[in-house]
């Protein structure tokens, strides 16, 4: 498990993430257009972009959620088909979501072991005659989410009921479900949402923590401060199109980009 561990590092030249030419039509609304972006191995990487940019639409098509209507898409150098959610999660990538998708009546631990069953070995069949490999399995399963909890700091939670659990912490179980998994590529989107000034900083404490693991994180966050502190790179999307790229310090002088929140901003102040 990879817990306490780190992830194998990677050939630093080849991108964690790499697609090209990702579009997405909804009727009539082009989500996405030809966006494409690299993300470094062991970086973390900011999405941004005003509202309706089309940033949760880029995360549902790289995690299988959604069907792109185009795009090629390489995880460490190999392409893989974001076809199917849990296909996408044995490749290595995971997610947490905007709206927080728990299983909200199980209890925080069990929450976490449902993930990590993305990982397990045995067959149905042992589990169903309940082999020693099976039990085994299990006893090692339970250790590794409490090992989990402990790491996002909920571990004296863990028998409670998930839907229980503050906002923030409900956040902070999203994320342990997530690397239960053991993702090459972790995509949290807007992972601050609701969460208070001490909340956040812990929020990117851990982020930090799991970045110094070795994985690679792809962030959408709404808050500008935590973007410009925790990200090594940005990628800005305005109306489905990507329109800026580089540092926080670049994106955030970017005329671009400026003009986008600006417009966003306006078209909030004159809405009805
Ligand atoms: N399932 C869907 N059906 C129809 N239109 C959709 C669907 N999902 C997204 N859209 C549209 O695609 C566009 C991009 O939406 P998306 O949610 O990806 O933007 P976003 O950048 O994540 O916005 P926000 O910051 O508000 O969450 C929007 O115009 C949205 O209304």
């Amino acid at each position: 498990m990879s817990v306490g561990s780190v992830v194998l590092p990677t050939d630093p030249g080849v991108a964690m993430l790499h697609v090209e030419g990702v579009s997405k039509r909804f009727g009539g609304v082009q989500a996405l257009s030809e966006v494409g972006l690299s993300i470094a191995p062991g970086s973390v990487h900011g999405l941004i972009g005003p509202n309706g940019a089309g940033k949760t639409t880029f995360f549902n098509v790289i995690t299988g959620l959604v069907l792109a209507d185009k795009g090629r898409f390489e995880l460490s150098g190999l392409r893989y088909k974001p076809s199917a959610v849990h296909k996408v999660a044995q490749a290595g990538i995971a997610r947490t979501f905007q709206n927080i998708r728990l299983f909200a009546d199980m209890s925080v631990l069990d929450n976490v072991r449902v993930g990590r069953h993305v990982r397990t070995r045995v067959g149905w069949w042992q589990a169903l005659l309940r082999t020693r490999a099976f039990k085994r399995e299990e006893s090692a399963i339970a250790g590794d989410a409490m090992a989990l909890l402990d790491f996002v700091g909920l571990a004296d939670q863990a028998h409670r009921t998930a839907r229980t659990l503050s906002y923030g912490d409900q956040r902070r179980l999203e994320i342990a479900r997530a690397l239960a998994t053991e993702p090459r590529l972790l995509a949290l989107d807007e992972p601050a949402a609701g969460m208070n000034a001490t909340e956040k900083v812990a929020l990117r404490e851990l982020i930090e923590r799991i970045r110094a693991q070795g994985r690679t994180i792809l962030l959408i966050e709404h808050d500008v401060k935590l973007v410009m502190g925790l990200c090594d790179r940005v990628t800005v999307l305005d109306q489905g199109r990507l329109i800026a790229e580089g540092t926080p310090a670049e994106v955030q002088c970017n005329q671009a980009v400026i003009e986008a929140y600006l417009g966003s901003a306006a078209q909030a102040t004159h809405a009805p």
